[in-house]
């Protein structure tokens, strides 16, 4: 257990009125840790830094710690995100660490949101979480509260951070709080989503820790709070959001395929069926990226026992969508007589979708890489990252028109490409669309668009 020089009273177990809690919780009385300071974590702890004037954030980025205690923003495209970190570090609501032991002693609630990825093998990763709670638990104290916002393979909190915060900090399982409270947001809306774009879920180890969650993440949201079973139920909540949208976009995607054979626009067809309440299909695109949707089947299909194929079979399908896309490049290009090999191909976009600089798992960068394995000559242009480990020479936007390409293929729709000088680029050259945002009056070209055919 942690030696406070003294410690604040107990946010877990407290005797207070609910009130009287809730009051001292926005006068800061119950410092508070948040462990990961990237896309998510940063505007996460603007808020409670906004709420409760008392918050330490811990990253393992000695850089994005000093950018944050410079009273900088280090995360691009979120709006008022760059103020707000400004105000709370003048402020003094809000500095940063790499010391998270220390950080653990200081706090009395934990806030968890770093990274929980995919192994080489698809198999989840949860190793940073459980990192964290080992030196979480070299801090924790009898009283404190452990809210894990990452998103967790179902069981997680019950049969690894439980056990692992008991273990390594020596106290019992009622000495403490643990409740799970994913994070819903997506990046570019994510301080609007954390005060209150949608229901917070709680679900805690138990009833104390969904008790004490509650009364936390009330103050923090404008929205409702939705206390559930437990931390597993509310596990699952995150990653059934996560499946139902990798198996809605391959639905969108294989529909797409019917495009050439019926000979219809498939997003009209789309747009229109979802005028029924019951139907919400999604959009067709170039295949599955971010960190998040292309992982969170393997949460289920690497971790559990039940089989799942609908969920293998959608990551098929969309993990195809790249690959498809280039089929569709080597169909056309082959109807102008030319190969795919030795062609010159502009892939207009890297990141896994527009204004956001994250490329893990990006359709984008597959394929660029399919193309390189077919022999095309690649370049990539994006205005948020370079071409660093894609076989791509990088381009920057206003420079495409100098490329004698002999195609254009359209895989994120940054807003910089809007900007895009079209009558530069060879009039021979073929457009593939994969996001249906060109527009071939204003560009003055035949344009391809994925679900939609020419
Ligand atoms: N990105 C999104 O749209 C959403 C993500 N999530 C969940 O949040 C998690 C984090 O997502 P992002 O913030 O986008 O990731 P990110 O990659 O933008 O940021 C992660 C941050 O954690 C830091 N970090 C890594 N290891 C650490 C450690 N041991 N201690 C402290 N900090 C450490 C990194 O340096 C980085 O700054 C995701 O894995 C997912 O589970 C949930 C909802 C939305
Ligand atoms: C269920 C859900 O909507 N989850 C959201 C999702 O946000 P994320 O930033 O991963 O982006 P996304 O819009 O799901 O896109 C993921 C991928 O799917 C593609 N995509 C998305 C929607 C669509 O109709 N068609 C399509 O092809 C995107 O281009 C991208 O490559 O994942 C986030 C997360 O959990 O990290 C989550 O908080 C967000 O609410």
């Amino acid at each position: 257990m942690s030696e406070r020089a003294e410690l604040a009273a107990p946010f877990y177990g407290s005797d207070r009125p609910a009130a009287a809690q809730r009051e001292a919780f926005r006068n800061g009385e119950f410092p508070v840790a948040v462990y990961g300071l990237g896309k998510m974590g940063l505007p996460i702890a603007a808020v409670w830094g906004e709420v409760t004037g008392a918050v330490t954030g811990v990253d393992v980025d000695e850089s994005v710690v000093d950018t944050i205690n410079e009273g900088g923003c280090h995360v691009q495209n979120e709006p008022g995100l760059a103020d707000a970190v400004a105000d709370l570090v003048d402020a003094g609501s809000l500095t940063a660490t790499t010391d998270s032991v220390q950080a653990a002693k200081d706090a009395r609630i934990h806030v968890v949101i770093v990274p929980t990825l995919i192994t080489e093998d698809d198999h989840p990763d949860t190793s940073v979480v459980t990192s964290v709670a080992r030196d979480i638990a070299r801090g924790l104290s009898p009283g404190d509260l452990v809210c894990i916002e990452s998103t967790l393979p179902p069981r997680t909190c019950r049969d690894v951070l439980g056990p692992l915060l008991r273990y390594e900090s020596g106290l019992d399982a009622d000495d403490f709080g643990l409740a799970f409270c994913p994070e819903r947001t997506s990046s570019g809306r994510a301080l609007h989503d954390v005060r209150g774009g949608h229901p917070k879920v709680v679900g805690g180890i138990d009833d104390e820790s969904t008790r004490a969650a509650t009364l936390a993440y009330e103050e923090l949201t404008s929205n409702e709070v939705i206390p559930v079973s437990d931390t597993t139920t509310a596990e699952a909540v995150k990653v059934f959001e996560g499946l139902y949208r990798d198996v809605n976009i391959a639905l969108a995607n294989e529909l797409a395929r019917f495009t050439e054979e019926l000979e219809i626009d498939v997003r009209e067809a789309i747009h229109v069926a979802n005028t029924q309440p019951f139907c919400d299909i999604h959009d067709p695109g170039p295949g599955v990226g971010g960190h998040c949707i292309p992982y969170y089947p393997y949460f289920v299909l690497n971790w559990l026992e039940t089989p799942a194929p609908l969920l293998a079979t959608a990551r098929e399908v969309n993990d195809a969508t790249p690959g498809h896309i280039v089929g569709l490049l080597e169909g056309k290009l082959d109807g102008h007589g030319k190969a795919l090999s030795g062609s010159a191909v502009v892939v207009l976009g890297l990141t896994y979708r527009a204004g956001v600089a994250e490329t893990r798992a990006s359709p984008a960068i597959d394929i660029c890489r399919t193309l390189d394995a077919r022999g095309a000559t690649v370049y990539a242009s994006d205005p948020m990252v370079d071409c660093e480990g894609v076989p791509a020479t990088w381009v920057h936007p206003d420079e495409v028109g100098s490329i004698d390409a002999d195609a254009v293929i359209l895989a994120t729709d940054h807003e910089e490409f809007e900007a895009l000088d079209w009558a530069s680029v060879p009039r021979s050259a073929v457009v593939i669309d994969t996001r249906d945002v060109l527009d071939e009056d204003r560009i003055g070209r035949d344009v391809y668009v994925v679900g939609r055919g020419d």
